[in-house]
């Protein structure tokens, strides 16, 4: 899909990974309506980017995606000023092994919520236009991570409920592609973090697989967005490797019920 005059709601767009995709989307054409439950900052970014890419493109709404009644407000609200959301990119995440239940409640719970409100809204079998769900996972999500158990957890949780979409055998009908991006580490607010388990193994973690920007990992965004045929994909990136889809096959071992899930590149 070209982004060029779509419409697209984010959540977590006040700073990080999701400043860089709303810039990134504003850059090639988009309409961006972005929630964050940050409000300061939230307004300041609104207030940057009306000024370098006009008031009637990029719009923030306040709200705590955890919240069942401020989400749908968000995502009502991008229906309403655009008519149409063709991309919804469920972004917002947090990193806090102190506190498992709000952790699920947005890397997993938010994004399952916003997938289930964009998918009602886009497809095509109910008089929608289609469209392209995005969801943040991390490589957290297809390995494992003592330091932070919660945070892998759900990151995984996003994996497989987007995967899992993706596959539907009314996919085609919905007209909803799904998506997982799973970066490694990147140079965002999140790198701070000192509420995890074994905070040694940060330094570590860092020094061996180095930091990205979080243009680069808005670039790998264009590209789920922007190749056609990826539904169901999960783009890995990794300053090393770069960007990379994983080919993820579910393979019937032994034709009942012993499934395995084998990835490739
Ligand atoms: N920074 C990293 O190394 C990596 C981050 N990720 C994922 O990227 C996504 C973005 O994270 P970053 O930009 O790094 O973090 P960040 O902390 O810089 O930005 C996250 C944004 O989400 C907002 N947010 C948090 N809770 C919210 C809620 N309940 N409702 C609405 N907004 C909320 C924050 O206010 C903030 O503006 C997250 O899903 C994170 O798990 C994935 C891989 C690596
Ligand atoms: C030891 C890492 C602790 C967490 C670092 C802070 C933020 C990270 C956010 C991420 O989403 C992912 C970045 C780092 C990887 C975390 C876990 C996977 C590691 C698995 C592996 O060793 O390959």
């Amino acid at each position: 899909m070209d982004p060029q005059g779509k419409s697209v709601f984010l959540t977590g767009g006040a700073q990080g990974l999701g400043r860089g995709i709303v810039e990134k989307l504003l850059s090639l054409g988009a309409k961006v309506l972005f929630c964050d439950v940050d409000v300061e900052r939230g307004k300041a970014t609104e207030s940057e980017l009306q000024t370098q890419y006009g008031a009637d493109v990029v719009f923030f709404h306040p709200a705590d995606v955890s919240d069942d009644e401020q989400h749908k407000a968000a995502f009502g609200m991008a229906v309403s000023k655009f008519e149409t959301v063709d991309i919804c990119v469920n972004n917002a995440g947090i990193l806090n092994e102190s506190n498992w239940e709000k952790v699920m409640a947005i890397n997993a719970g938010a994004v399952i919520r916003g997938s289930l409100l964009a998918l009602e809204h886009m497809r095509r079998d109910r008089g929608g236009r289609g469209g392209v769900i995005i969801n943040v996972a991390s490589i957290a999500g297809l390995n494992v991570n003592p330091a932070c158990p919660t945070y892998c957890a759900s990151k995984h949780a996003v994996i497989g409920f987007t995967t899992s979409w993706a596959m539907s055998p009314g996919q085609k009908d919905h007209a909803v592609r799904w998506c997982c991006l799973c970066p490694d580490a990147m140079e965002t607010s999140m790198l701070k973090v000192t509420d995890i388990h074994y905070p040694e193994m940060l330094e570590e973690y860092l020094k061996d697989n180095g930091v990205m920007s979080v243009s680069q990992v808005a670039d790998a965004v264009m590209k789920l967005i922007q190749d056609p045929d990826n539904n169901g994909a999960i783009l890995e990136v990794t300053l090393k490797k770069g960007a990379r889809y994983r080919r993820r096959q579910v393979v019937d071992r032994d034709g009942v019920n012993d499934l395995v899930i084998m990835d490739t590149y």
